[in-house]
Protein backbone atom coordinates (compact mmCIF):
# COMPACT_ATOMS: atom_id res chain seq x y z
CA UNK A 1 0.00 0.00 0.00
CA UNK A 2 1.59 3.60 -0.99
CA UNK A 3 -1.10 5.97 0.11
CA UNK A 4 -0.71 9.46 -2.27
CA UNK A 5 -2.93 11.12 0.05
CA UNK A 6 -4.85 9.86 3.46
CA UNK A 7 -7.66 11.63 5.15
CA UNK A 8 -8.46 10.42 8.62
CA UNK A 9 -11.03 11.72 11.02
CA UNK A 10 -11.81 14.84 9.01
CA UNK A 11 -13.91 17.78 10.71
CA UNK A 12 -14.45 21.28 10.39
CA UNK A 13 -17.69 23.08 11.03
CA UNK A 14 -19.35 26.16 9.82
CA UNK A 15 -22.39 27.53 11.66
CA UNK A 16 -24.51 26.16 9.18
CA UNK A 17 -22.57 23.17 7.69
CA UNK A 18 -19.92 20.58 9.04
CA UNK A 19 -17.48 18.06 7.28
CA UNK A 20 -18.34 14.74 9.74
CA UNK A 21 -15.58 12.49 10.24
CA UNK A 22 -14.56 12.09 6.88
CA UNK A 23 -11.73 9.02 5.47
CA UNK A 24 -10.77 8.20 2.90
CA UNK A 25 -7.77 7.45 1.12
CA UNK A 26 -5.73 7.29 -2.70
CA UNK A 27 -2.72 5.37 -3.93
CA UNK A 28 -0.42 5.84 -6.44
CA UNK A 29 -0.87 5.63 -9.86
CA UNK A 30 -4.76 5.90 -9.65
CA UNK A 31 -7.86 8.31 -10.36
CA UNK A 32 -10.23 9.02 -7.85
CA UNK A 33 -13.62 11.08 -8.90
CA UNK A 34 -15.10 13.20 -6.21
CA UNK A 35 -18.97 13.06 -6.48
CA UNK A 36 -21.65 14.63 -4.47
CA UNK A 37 -24.53 17.22 -4.76
CA UNK A 38 -24.63 20.29 -4.91
CA UNK A 39 -23.31 21.42 -1.33
CA UNK A 40 -22.42 18.30 -0.79
CA UNK A 41 -18.84 19.91 0.80
CA UNK A 42 -16.10 18.75 -1.84
CA UNK A 43 -14.60 22.10 -2.86
CA UNK A 44 -14.51 22.41 1.53
CA UNK A 45 -12.81 18.85 2.00
CA UNK A 46 -10.57 20.19 -1.52
CA UNK A 47 -9.88 23.24 0.53
CA UNK A 48 -8.83 21.54 3.55
CA UNK A 49 -6.44 19.11 1.62
CA UNK A 50 -4.88 22.15 -0.04
CA UNK A 51 -5.07 23.78 3.68
CA UNK A 52 -6.80 26.54 2.38
CA UNK A 53 -8.78 26.64 5.57
CA UNK A 54 -7.92 25.21 8.85
CA UNK A 55 -9.72 21.92 10.23
CA UNK A 56 -11.01 21.50 13.40
CA UNK A 57 -9.74 17.82 13.90
CA UNK A 58 -8.62 14.85 11.88
CA UNK A 59 -5.47 14.56 9.77
CA UNK A 60 -4.54 15.03 6.32
CA UNK A 61 -0.97 13.38 5.09
CA UNK A 62 -0.22 13.87 1.36
CA UNK A 63 2.91 11.91 0.27
CA UNK A 64 2.87 10.37 3.69
CA UNK A 65 3.78 14.24 5.33
CA UNK A 66 1.07 15.97 6.79
CA UNK A 67 -0.30 18.49 4.70
CA UNK A 68 0.15 21.54 7.21
CA UNK A 69 3.27 21.22 9.07
CA UNK A 70 4.69 20.72 5.57
CA UNK A 71 2.63 22.87 3.58
CA UNK A 72 5.63 24.45 1.04
CA UNK A 73 7.32 20.65 0.67
CA UNK A 74 3.70 19.41 -0.09
CA UNK A 75 2.35 22.11 -2.37
CA UNK A 76 5.35 21.57 -4.46
CA UNK A 77 4.46 18.03 -5.16
CA UNK A 78 1.12 18.99 -6.02
CA UNK A 79 -0.46 20.10 -9.13
CA UNK A 80 -3.81 22.16 -8.04
CA UNK A 81 -6.38 23.11 -10.91
CA UNK A 82 -9.44 25.05 -9.86
CA UNK A 83 -12.63 26.34 -11.22
CA UNK A 84 -12.46 29.93 -10.26
CA UNK A 85 -9.88 31.87 -12.67
CA UNK A 86 -6.88 32.67 -10.51
CA UNK A 87 -4.62 34.50 -12.49
CA UNK A 88 -4.43 38.40 -13.07
CA UNK A 89 -6.34 38.42 -16.30
CA UNK A 90 -4.20 41.47 -17.95
CA UNK A 91 -1.39 39.25 -18.35
CA UNK A 92 -0.49 37.22 -21.32
CA UNK A 93 0.02 33.54 -20.51
CA UNK A 94 3.76 33.64 -21.43
CA UNK A 95 4.10 36.91 -18.39
CA UNK A 96 1.66 35.04 -15.92
CA UNK A 97 3.61 31.53 -16.46
CA UNK A 98 6.93 33.94 -15.70
CA UNK A 99 5.21 34.68 -12.26
CA UNK A 100 4.08 31.03 -11.39
CA UNK A 101 7.64 29.47 -11.90
CA UNK A 102 9.69 30.80 -8.99
CA UNK A 103 7.43 29.36 -7.19
CA UNK A 104 8.55 25.49 -7.96
CA UNK A 105 12.06 24.23 -7.59
CA UNK A 106 10.73 21.45 -10.39
CA UNK A 107 9.79 23.71 -12.62
CA UNK A 108 10.52 22.35 -16.37
CA UNK A 109 10.09 24.98 -19.21
CA UNK A 110 10.24 22.29 -21.74
CA UNK A 111 7.51 20.26 -20.44
CA UNK A 112 5.78 23.67 -20.48
CA UNK A 113 7.05 24.72 -24.07
CA UNK A 114 5.43 21.09 -24.85
CA UNK A 115 1.71 21.60 -23.20
CA UNK A 116 1.69 24.98 -24.20
CA UNK A 117 2.06 23.57 -28.28
CA UNK A 118 -0.10 20.40 -27.35
CA UNK A 119 -2.97 22.54 -26.27
CA UNK A 120 -2.43 25.33 -28.91
CA UNK A 121 -2.22 28.07 -26.03
CA UNK A 122 -1.45 31.47 -27.41
CA UNK A 123 1.39 32.06 -25.47
CA UNK A 124 0.86 36.21 -26.39
CA UNK A 125 -2.51 36.67 -25.60
CA UNK A 126 -4.02 38.30 -22.42
CA UNK A 127 -5.72 35.75 -20.50
CA UNK A 128 -9.19 37.53 -20.34
CA UNK A 129 -8.88 37.32 -24.04
CA UNK A 130 -8.96 32.84 -23.35
CA UNK A 131 -11.93 31.08 -23.71
CA UNK A 132 -13.03 29.06 -20.90
CA UNK A 133 -11.74 26.28 -22.41
CA UNK A 134 -7.92 27.12 -23.26
CA UNK A 135 -8.13 28.97 -19.78
CA UNK A 136 -8.18 25.39 -18.00
CA UNK A 137 -5.48 24.20 -20.57
CA UNK A 138 -3.65 26.78 -19.14
CA UNK A 139 -4.36 26.04 -15.62
CA UNK A 140 -3.71 22.60 -16.40
CA UNK A 141 -0.16 23.35 -18.25
CA UNK A 142 0.72 25.44 -15.27
CA UNK A 143 -0.12 22.39 -12.86
CA UNK A 144 1.66 19.42 -14.86
CA UNK A 145 4.79 21.59 -15.74
CA UNK A 146 6.35 21.15 -11.97
CA UNK A 147 6.38 17.55 -12.12
CA UNK A 148 3.61 16.98 -9.82
CA UNK A 149 2.54 13.56 -8.61
CA UNK A 150 -0.84 14.27 -7.20
CA UNK A 151 -2.87 16.34 -9.28
CA UNK A 152 -6.16 17.62 -7.33
CA UNK A 153 -8.64 19.65 -8.92
CA UNK A 154 -12.23 21.14 -8.21
CA UNK A 155 -14.42 20.78 -11.07
CA UNK A 156 -11.88 20.81 -13.88
CA UNK A 157 -14.55 19.71 -16.69
CA UNK A 158 -17.70 21.80 -15.61
CA UNK A 159 -18.55 24.14 -18.33
CA UNK A 160 -16.10 22.86 -21.07
CA UNK A 161 -17.88 21.40 -24.24
CA UNK A 162 -17.73 17.90 -24.90
CA UNK A 163 -14.32 18.11 -27.01
CA UNK A 164 -12.36 19.89 -24.94
CA UNK A 165 -13.27 17.59 -21.84
CA UNK A 166 -12.69 14.67 -23.08
CA UNK A 167 -9.37 16.03 -24.59
CA UNK A 168 -8.69 16.74 -20.49
CA UNK A 169 -9.53 13.75 -19.88
CA UNK A 170 -7.48 12.04 -22.41
CA UNK A 171 -4.28 14.28 -20.73
CA UNK A 172 -5.16 12.88 -17.20
CA UNK A 173 -5.25 9.09 -18.75
CA UNK A 174 -2.22 9.64 -20.59
CA UNK A 175 -0.23 11.15 -17.17
CA UNK A 176 -1.09 7.72 -15.79
CA UNK A 177 1.33 5.78 -17.84
CA UNK A 178 3.83 7.22 -15.06
CA UNK A 179 2.38 5.38 -12.50
CA UNK A 180 4.39 7.40 -8.93
CA UNK A 181 1.26 9.75 -10.23
CA UNK A 182 -2.24 10.40 -9.16
CA UNK A 183 -5.28 12.06 -9.62
CA UNK A 184 -8.06 13.31 -7.39
CA UNK A 185 -10.83 15.54 -9.09
CA UNK A 186 -14.82 16.47 -8.15
CA UNK A 187 -16.91 16.99 -10.86
CA UNK A 188 -20.46 16.49 -11.28
CA UNK A 189 -20.33 14.62 -14.69
CA UNK A 190 -20.30 11.56 -13.46
CA UNK A 191 -20.17 10.36 -17.38
CA UNK A 192 -16.11 11.61 -17.25
CA UNK A 193 -15.70 8.97 -14.19
CA UNK A 194 -16.87 6.22 -16.15
CA UNK A 195 -14.40 6.79 -18.87
CA UNK A 196 -11.38 7.33 -16.27
CA UNK A 197 -11.73 6.71 -12.53
CA UNK A 198 -10.14 3.61 -11.31
CA UNK A 199 -11.92 4.90 -7.55
CA UNK A 200 -15.14 6.48 -6.77
CA UNK A 201 -15.56 8.73 -3.59
CA UNK A 202 -19.23 9.57 -2.69
CA UNK A 203 -19.52 12.58 -0.39
CA UNK A 204 -23.47 13.94 1.01
CA UNK A 205 -24.09 16.35 3.35
CA UNK A 206 -20.16 16.46 4.74
CA UNK A 207 -20.23 12.67 5.20
CA UNK A 208 -18.64 10.14 2.95
CA UNK A 209 -21.40 8.09 1.79
CA UNK A 210 -18.93 5.61 0.09
CA UNK A 211 -14.86 5.66 -1.36
CA UNK A 212 -14.32 2.45 -3.55
CA UNK A 213 -13.13 1.04 -6.55
CA UNK A 214 -15.34 1.97 -9.60
CA UNK A 215 -15.56 -1.93 -10.57
CA UNK A 216 -16.45 -3.21 -6.82
CA UNK A 217 -19.63 -0.24 -7.07
CA UNK A 218 -20.79 -1.66 -10.01
CA UNK A 219 -20.45 -4.72 -9.06
CA UNK A 220 -22.03 -4.36 -5.87
CA UNK A 221 -25.11 -2.37 -6.72
CA UNK A 222 -27.87 -3.02 -8.95
CA UNK A 223 -30.81 -0.83 -10.24
CA UNK A 224 -34.08 -2.91 -9.24
CA UNK A 225 -37.22 -2.09 -12.15
CA UNK A 226 -40.60 -3.47 -11.28
CA UNK A 227 -44.56 -3.04 -10.15
CA UNK A 228 -45.75 -1.46 -7.27
CA UNK A 229 -47.63 -4.80 -5.66
CA UNK A 230 -43.64 -5.76 -5.32
CA UNK A 231 -42.62 -3.21 -2.68
CA UNK A 232 -43.97 -3.75 0.41
CA UNK A 233 -42.14 -2.59 3.85
CA UNK A 234 -39.71 -5.76 3.69
CA UNK A 235 -38.47 -4.92 0.03
CA UNK A 236 -38.39 -1.44 0.68
CA UNK A 237 -36.54 -1.39 3.71
CA UNK A 238 -33.88 -2.96 2.18
CA UNK A 239 -33.27 -0.11 -0.98
CA UNK A 240 -31.04 2.45 -0.84
CA UNK A 241 -33.49 4.97 -2.55
CA UNK A 242 -36.55 3.91 -4.84
CA UNK A 243 -38.58 6.28 -7.38
CA UNK A 244 -41.83 5.62 -7.98
CA UNK A 245 -44.09 6.73 -10.84
CA UNK A 246 -47.50 5.34 -11.84
CA UNK A 247 -46.25 2.33 -13.46
CA UNK A 248 -43.85 1.06 -10.93
CA UNK A 249 -41.27 1.43 -9.31
CA UNK A 250 -37.24 2.18 -9.83
CA UNK A 251 -34.84 1.48 -6.63
CA UNK A 252 -31.01 0.97 -5.93
CA UNK A 253 -29.81 -2.00 -4.00
CA UNK A 254 -26.50 -3.33 -2.46
CA UNK A 255 -26.88 -6.52 -2.33
CA UNK A 256 -28.34 -8.30 -5.79
CA UNK A 257 -28.36 -11.85 -4.35
CA UNK A 258 -30.74 -10.20 -1.67
CA UNK A 259 -32.84 -8.69 -4.41
CA UNK A 260 -32.20 -11.89 -6.54
CA UNK A 261 -33.69 -14.12 -3.44
CA UNK A 262 -36.73 -11.80 -2.34
CA UNK A 263 -37.76 -11.11 -6.21
CA UNK A 264 -36.28 -13.47 -8.17
CA UNK A 265 -37.14 -13.05 -11.90
CA UNK A 266 -40.45 -11.07 -11.06
CA UNK A 267 -38.10 -7.72 -11.25
CA UNK A 268 -36.26 -6.59 -13.62
CA UNK A 269 -32.20 -6.26 -12.39
CA UNK A 270 -29.96 -3.87 -14.01
CA UNK A 271 -26.29 -3.11 -13.98
CA UNK A 272 -26.16 0.78 -12.08
CA UNK A 273 -24.63 3.23 -13.86
CA UNK A 274 -22.16 5.82 -11.69
CA UNK A 275 -25.27 8.81 -11.91
CA UNK A 276 -27.43 5.97 -10.62
CA UNK A 277 -25.55 4.88 -7.62
CA UNK A 278 -24.89 9.37 -6.86
CA UNK A 279 -28.83 9.84 -7.51
CA UNK A 280 -30.08 7.35 -5.46
CA UNK A 281 -27.43 7.47 -2.30
CA UNK A 282 -27.85 10.97 -2.07
CA UNK A 283 -31.87 12.19 -2.79
CA UNK A 284 -32.48 14.09 0.20
CA UNK A 285 -34.72 12.18 2.63
CA UNK A 286 -37.99 13.86 1.86
CA UNK A 287 -37.90 12.05 -1.08
CA UNK A 288 -37.30 8.61 0.10
CA UNK A 289 -39.89 6.20 0.33
CA UNK A 290 -40.54 5.93 3.88
CA UNK A 291 -44.25 4.82 4.17
CA UNK A 292 -43.97 1.23 4.03
N1 LIG B 1 -16.69 30.02 4.54
C1 LIG B 1 -17.84 29.41 4.74
N2 LIG B 1 -18.63 29.72 5.78
C2 LIG B 1 -19.78 29.09 6.02
N3 LIG B 1 -20.29 28.08 5.25
C3 LIG B 1 -19.55 27.72 4.18
C4 LIG B 1 -18.30 28.34 3.87
N4 LIG B 1 -17.80 27.75 2.77
C5 LIG B 1 -18.70 26.81 2.40
N5 LIG B 1 -19.75 26.79 3.25
C6 LIG B 1 -20.92 25.89 3.17
O1 LIG B 1 -20.45 24.57 3.09
C7 LIG B 1 -21.38 23.80 2.32
C8 LIG B 1 -20.61 22.94 1.35
O2 LIG B 1 -20.08 23.76 0.33
P1 LIG B 1 -19.05 23.21 -0.75
O3 LIG B 1 -18.73 24.37 -1.64
O4 LIG B 1 -17.94 22.52 -0.07
O5 LIG B 1 -19.94 22.15 -1.52
P2 LIG B 1 -19.67 21.43 -2.91
O6 LIG B 1 -19.94 19.98 -2.70
O7 LIG B 1 -18.32 21.81 -3.42
O8 LIG B 1 -20.80 22.06 -3.80
P3 LIG B 1 -20.87 22.38 -5.38
O9 LIG B 1 -20.93 21.06 -6.05
O10 LIG B 1 -22.14 23.13 -5.50
O11 LIG B 1 -19.66 23.19 -5.74
C9 LIG B 1 -22.36 24.75 1.70
O12 LIG B 1 -23.57 24.68 2.43
C10 LIG B 1 -21.71 26.09 1.89
O13 LIG B 1 -22.67 27.11 2.07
Amino acid sequence: MNKILEITNLCKNYKDFSIKNVNFSLERGYIMGFIGPNGAGKSTIIKLIMNLIKRDSGNINIFGLDNKKNEIAVKERIGFVYDENHFYEDLTVQEMKNIIRPFYSQWDENLFKRYVKDFGLPSKKQIKHLSKGMKMKFSLAIALSHNAELLLMDEPTSGLDPLIRSELLDVLQSLMQDENKSVFFSTHITSDLDKIADYITLVNNGEVILSKTKEELLEEYCVVKGSKDKLDSNIANRFIGIKENQYGFEALSQNKDEILQYLGDSVIIEKPTLEDIMVFSTRRSDQHVSSY
